[in-house]
């Protein structure tokens, strides 16, 4: 396996991450607004790939797609306090139209809510309409005073997935949070993307939920990144925005909510998380071109290498691969420069002696080898070489995300795996908030919260004692520098 140099990739991440969103074409971050940028055509094409993915899951899974106003008014968004105390440093105001000032101010949705609740108390009568189960991909406005960083932490989140559902009861939302488990899972698995599932703490749960479920990803500087959420609501929204059914015995119940939700950091953790010195390395299921072929001609010989590309580009494009020629007439190695940074998973070079012998020489984006293949298995190498470049991009993710997952007993060595490379620690803990938030300052590190499901948090607890009050361990609990 050739060594993939990813020194660049690692300990100067955010240089390489901020450079590469231009070089490659991805977003355009001089839009005079901060933490608004401007999505470019290879950037958007990408994202579109990963958002037909999860069109395809809310199918499967019964999900309809709606599309709600951006603006909400300042009554709707008041109704849920809990949920107005977790984002009202966090909305953007509208207070006029023209030069006429508003009489009810309005709101750019932070997520939508506040938006959807008295609908679905208008569309929701009786226990035939459930499960109700909706979802939009829309952008929201979020007041970020942290740090804003391109895809990972935006004011506009152009690309926000947004599911809410509406349940007879508790065990019905469980199970529709089980199901959004299983949609992530197959989400991340098309990504490539290893993760881990956190149950929050109380004190950083989303506002207005019974509970908050996280999925974190290992960045390359050894700090975690969210790329999904899950909301137990119970029905703290049903009451505060009277969404009530007609049971089967006539009586009037509460319903049982969840939401779950994503956005572009989901492209922000494929780019950081696949990605080497050379650029990005884009999973064959969500690269805009799939097989890029280069031509290399050469003066003195008479064989038409361009016509020979372009035959084998036409069979594999007929066989379903995204697969572009690139006929410049620059000198290859700059071809090879351009499509490596642009994370083309797939190479085809072919010269005049590939085509006197009827061959081709297939270059991973991923391990840099090349082989050469007949010109007449063409398609199957390529579905075969592409399939590996997934698996193994994969696998490398998940060593690195393992790699950096320590379990410790005591603060002082949680604090050691922070100084040498980050990552995550999993230390035993009594459950007490008080801890919690100690060991969280001790640390200088975000508790991501306990393992998902209950029975992964016990695992090993054995005899364990919280390492702050030297009580009995209930739980394990996960710590990391969190972007
Ligand atoms: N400022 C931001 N920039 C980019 N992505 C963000 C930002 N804030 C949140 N996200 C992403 O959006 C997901 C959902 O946001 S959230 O606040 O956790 N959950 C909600 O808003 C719930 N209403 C579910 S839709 C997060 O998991 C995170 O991946
Ligand atoms: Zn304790």
């Amino acid at each position: 396996m050739a060594k993939v140099k990813r020194e660049k990739w690692s300990n100067e991440f955010s240089e390489w991450y901020n450079e590469l969103l231009e070089t490659a074409g991805i977003i355009d971050k001089r839009y005079p607004v901060k933490g608004m940028n401007v999505w470019l055509p290879y950037g958007l094409k990408i994202m579109r790939n990963i958002e037909k993915f999860i069109h395809s899951e809310m199918a499967r899974t019964g999900h309809e797609e709606v599309l709600f106003p951006a603006l909400i008014p300042e009554t709707e968004f008041q109704k849920e306090a809990e949920h107005i105390k977790g984002f009202e440093d966090e909305v953007y105001w509208v207070t006029h139209a023209g030069l006429d000032p508003l009489d009810v101010r309005l709101i750019l949705r932070p997520t939508s809510e506040t938006a959807m609740y008295s609908m679905f108390s208008l569309w929701i009568r009786s226990h035939a309409d459930l499960p109700f189960k909706v979802y939009q991909i829309v952008n929201v406005y979020r007041y970020e005073t942290k740090h804003t960083r391109p895809l990972i932490r935006v004011r506009e989140i152009s690309r926000f997935f947004e599911a809410h559902t509406a349940h007879v009861d508790f065990e019905d939302a469980e199970r529709q949070i089980k199901e959004d488990l299983e949609i992530f899972d197959r989400l991340a698995k098309f990504l490539a993307l290893p993760y881990v599932i956190s149950r929050r703490p109380d004190w950083d749960k989303f506002p207005g939920a019974f509970y908050s479920l996280g999925a974190e990803i290992m960045m390359p500087d050894g700090r975690t990144l969210q790329i999904g959420t899950m909301h137990n609501y119970k029905q703290n929204f049903a009451k505060a925005y009277n969404i009530q059914y007609e049971t089967e015995t006539g009586d009037h119940e509460y319903v049982h909510q969840t939401t779950f939700g994503m956005s572009e950091r989901l492209l922000a953790a494929v780019i950081a998380v696949h990605g080497d010195d050379s650029g990005m390395v884009l999973p064959p299921t969500i690269a805009p071109i799939q097989v890029v072929i280069v031509p290399i001609p050469k003066k003195d010989a008479n064989v038409d290498v361009f016509a020979y590309a372009r035959e084998i580009a036409e069979e594999l494009g007929k066989a379903g691969f995204r697969v572009h020629v690139d006929e410049r007439d620059i000198r290859p190695g700059r071809k090879y420069y351009d499509w490596e940074l642009k994370g083309v998973p797939l190479r085809i070079e072919v010269g005049p002696r590939d085509v006197e012998g009827r061959k081709a020489v297939l270059a991973r984006r991923d391990t840099f080898e090349k082989v050469t293949v007949e010109r007449d298995a063409i398609v199957e190498e390529v579905k075969k070489t592409l399939d590996a470049i997934h698996e193994n991009l994969y696998q490398r993710a998940k060593e690195f995300l393992e790699s950096h997952i320590k379990r410790v007993d005591t603060i002082e060595e949680a604090k050691a795996v922070f100084e040498d490379r980050r990552g995550i620690v999993e230390i035993p803990w009594c459950g007490d908030e008080e801890c919690g938030l100690k060991m969280e300052e001790e640390l200088d590190a975000k508790m991501l919260g306990t393992p998902y499901p209950e029975e992964k948090a016990r695992e090993g607890i054995e005899g364990k004692k919280c390492p702050v009050c030297g009580r009995e361990a209930k739980f394990i609990a996960r710590f990391a520098r969190t972007y």
